[in-house]
């Protein structure tokens, strides 16, 4: 039977407000599907809200997922044209090319063809070319569980410069350790909605009360502490640099 296609709309993300200064590093934690990862392709353009709007100081920079490359051509090709994707010059490519190429850890592989690299091998190379520029606003999706020991130890490394160098860091981790270490705030979001935003010991205190409830069977205890946390949350107010941090969820 021929007909119009069962076309289903899902709203990843409830109506929320959040703000975040120069100087924080705000972790995003949450149940899979709980709208971390399009909250971070919101802030960085990839997708527009049907309602309100995102504003920045500059263009915020995702790590690691971004850049286009082509599977046919060679790991070093590929250096060249994800750096070009990222507006830098030839120039500041021969710069950065030796430096790109020994965070990948590829060694000799550089000069095979991408579509040759295990999924570690290609998500590395990525990392590696993002991790090139210098961004204001920095965004991580879980970048740090790509690859080996050997490279996390590299690329936590260059993290921490990169965190040092920007004004304002969102990481979203499923790593509650990765998250405690690194931020400075945490927003917790489930559902759709922006739960807690605030102190990481305190917000993931309660997401892991939450998720134990969880996993034993205690739904009503778990919704009573989602119930909670959603009534805790007080109205932004973003002229007020200090206070500025809180979120809301618009009723
Ligand atoms: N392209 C898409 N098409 C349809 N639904 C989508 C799409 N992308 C995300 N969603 C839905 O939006 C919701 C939020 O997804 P999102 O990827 O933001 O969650 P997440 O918190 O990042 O999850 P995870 O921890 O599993 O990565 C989910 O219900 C998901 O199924």
């Amino acid at each position: 039977m021929m007909g119009k296609p069962n076309l289903v709309t899902v709203h990843a993300l409830n109506p929320m407000s959040l703000v975040a200064v120069r100087g924080e590093s705000v972790g995003i934690v949450g149940r899979n599907g709980s709208g971390k990862s399009t909250l971070m392709k919101l802030i960085n353009g990839q997708v527009t809200p049907d309602t309100g709007a995102v504003y920045a100081s500059s263009t915020p920079i995702m790590l690691g997922v971004n850049a286009a490359l082509v599977p046919e051509l060679p790991g070093d090709h590929n250096v060249v044209l994800g750096c070009l994707a990222m507006g830098l010059t030839y120039d500041e490519i021969a710069e950065r090319y030796e430096s790109i190429v020994e965070l990948s850890g590829l060694e000799k592989a550089i000069h095979l063809p991408m579509r040759s690299y295990s999924s570690g091998m290609s998500s590395r190379l990525r990392f590696a070319i993002a991790a090139s520029i210098d961004p204001e606003i920095l965004l991580i999706d879980e970048a740090l569980n790509t690859g080996d020991a050997q490279f996390a130890d590299r690329s936590r490394r260059r993290m921490d410069e990169l965190r040092e160098n920007a004004g304002c860091v969102f990481l979203v981790s499923h790593s509650l350790e990765t998250i405690l270490d690194m931020c400075s705030r945490v927003v917790w979001m489930d559902k759709g909605d922006l739960l807690m935003d605030g102190d990481p010991r305190e917000v993931v205190t309660a997401y892991k009360d939450f998720t134990r409830h969880l996993s034993k069977g205690n739904n009503i205890s778990a919704e009573k502490i989602r119930e909670e946390a959603m009534l805790a949350l007080t109205v932004t107010r973003i002229r007020e640099r200090s206070t500025g941090r809180r979120s809301v969820r618009v009723q």
